[in-house]
């Protein structure tokens, strides 16, 4: 064996060139009888969903507090039923000389569209009037002008069943509130109340609903701080839609106080248990592949393409997907990869709220390699990829974000043909692909690089063994390695394996068998 393991022979770092791939998803069919298809993929990665639900905290009791209850649902007044909503995007007034860095990039109406999707994406919130209103600064209290608020309240006069307002921006002032609700006689929300609501809908797991409790805090403090006491208590009389409720001021505080230490142990709980969980997990020595991005951009889609996973179910919703899962996939050259789904992301709310998912988001964190899913049908796609990046940076996703990045430009099936070449030609091509994972365009030649990044990026090579035919060394290669190929010698004697190896497994080899 010494004899034969001298012929190990370094192919290159960067993997073989792949073959024909691969996996089904929502729209895209594979080509039959491939020789990648995917096989029993789903064992080992079921086996890390089990273990990783017995994270054995209840957070149902934890977060059940009747009091606090009362208190933040008076602040939030996000009803049951639903609303019909007057949508309204203000946007910075370049006349009056100021300058929106929100706005580059990007358009009034396209930031319209989005908050009327914000409002659409809540079961049984409806749209049902909206309106593009200049206004010099977001921070003054009154925010709208005098004629602006005389408009809303004309539309509203006219289209009874409209019952809230969505102002869509970050966050307003709890005095921006009060002073709207005044004039107005419904319910003001801003985006961080309607993404807050979205994900308390969307919220099905105990990680995420844990880490959903945690978002609201800082605007439930904000609120607290900002409502002066006397008008507070004119709200909770009923003067205007809803008030703070009969928990006194400093109960309030104590509340969100003991509520913020009783969460805080909790996520210390979740992040010590996922730790332990990729510690300990088989999953740490497969490679890891993060799948990010704005959300809606095709994250789910693309990890469905790539694993086959029927149980993934890809939603025309923003914030479908709030828990942060894992889900096996092989790379034609049969690597076993992970591949994690994420929450997505969104400009114009405050970094807290996505910040709050960070005990899940670690695991992405720890992956080899990002995928950045673009939604390029999307014209504002350059502020969204943009806004993802940034938002990246801010959660520390760790100093060598950009050799990790893998950038996917979903959705490809949407936009012209000469369009998209325009697009191709304004996007330096090496680190970007454009796919459909819907009708499985492009999707060929991003694997054959993504394989190569995946390789790359985990030091992993490839590289021939040639051993003795039917021997121990054989049996031992096909149950541990990933082998691209297999070739008999002329001889029949020895067989020729080509696999794709960490160093690390080339020693537990050489120790086995080179002793
Ligand atoms: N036309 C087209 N639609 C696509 C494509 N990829 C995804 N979609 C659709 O886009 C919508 C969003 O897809 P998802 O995969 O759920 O997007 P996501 O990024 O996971 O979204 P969130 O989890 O909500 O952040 C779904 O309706 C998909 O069917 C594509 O290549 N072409
Ligand atoms: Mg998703």
């Amino acid at each position: 064996m010494i004899k034969t393991f001298q012929h190990l022979l370094r192919l290159s770092s960067t993997g073989p060139s792949c073959g024909k791939v691969l996996s089904s998803c929502g729209g895209w069919v594979p080509p039959k009888n491939t020789r990648y298809a995917l096989q029993g993929t789903s064992t080992n990665f079921e086996a890390v969903r089990a273990y990783s639900d017995k994270w054995d905290l209840d957070v149902e009791s934890l977060l059940k507090d009747e009091e606090y209850e009362e208190f933040s649902e008076r602040i939030f007044r996000l009803p049951q039923h639903g609303h019909n909503v007057l949508v309204i995007q203000p946007f910075i007034d370049y006349q009056t000389n100021w300058k929106d860095p929100n706005l580059k990039n990007t358009t009034p109406e396209l930031q319209l569209e989005e908050a009327e999707a914000l409002i659409k994406t809540l079961s049984r919130w409806k749209v049902s009037g909206s309106l593009l209103l200049g206004v010099p600064s977001y921070n003054r209290s009154n925010f709208f002008s005098y004629g602006q608020i005389e408009r809303m309240k004309d539309i509203l006069n006219k289209t009874k069943n409209i019952s809230a307002v969505f102002v869509s921006v970050n966050i307003l002032k709890a005095r921006q509130i009060i002073n709207l609700e005044l004039e107005l006689d419904v319910p003001v929300y801003d985006r961080y109340t309607i993404v807050i609501q979205i994900f308390k809908q969307h919220a099905k797991t105990k990680e995420s609903k844990l880490q959903v409790a945690m978002a609201e805090l800082p605007y439930l403090r904000q609120c607290v701080k900002g409502f002066p006491l006397g008008l507070s208590d004119r709200l909770a009389l009923g003067s205007v839609v809803g008030g703070l409720g009969r928990v006194s001021p400093e109960k309030r505080k104590d509340l969100l106080q003991e509520r913020e230490l009783k969460l805080k142990k909790a996520i210390i709980s979740l992040r010590k248990h996922r730790e332990r969980l990729r510690s300990t997990q088989k999953i740490s020595s497969y490679p890891i592949v993060a799948v990010m991005g704005y959300t809606n951009a095709g994250k789910t889609s693309l990890i469905k393409a790539l694993t086959s996973k029927d149980s993934l179910q890809p939603k025309n919703q923003l914030f479908a997907t709030l828990d942060v899962t894992k889900h096996e996939g092989l790379l034609p050259c049969k690597l076993k990869v992970l591949y994690i789904d994420t929450v997505g992301f969104i400009t114009n709310i405050p970094t807290k709220l996505i910040e709050s998912f960070t005990a899940t988001l670690e695991d992405a964190m720890c992956s080899d390699v990002i995928i950045h899913v673009w939604d390029v049908s999307n014209p504002d796609f350059v502020l969204q990829q943009e806004h993802v990046m940034n938002t990246l940076k801010k959660l520390q996703f760790g100093e060598n974000l950009e050799q990790k990045i893998f950038t996917v430009a979903n959705k490809i099936d949407r936009i012209a043909e000469d369009k998209l070449l325009e697009l191709k030609r304004s996007i330096p091509q090496n680190n970007t692909f454009f796919v459909s994972t819907k009708n499985g365009q492009g999707m060929e030649e991003m694997l054959d690089n993504l394989q190569k990044k995946i390789i790359a990026a985990t030091g992993r090579i490839c590289m021939k063994i040639k051993v003795k035919t039917g021997g121990n060394e054989e049996l031992w290669i096909r149950k541990n390695f990933p082998v691209v190929s297999i070739e008999l010698g002329n001889d029949s004697e020895h067989t020729t394996f080509t696999v794709i190896v960490t160093k690390a497994q080339i020693d537990t080899f050489k120790y086995n068998f080179l002793k």
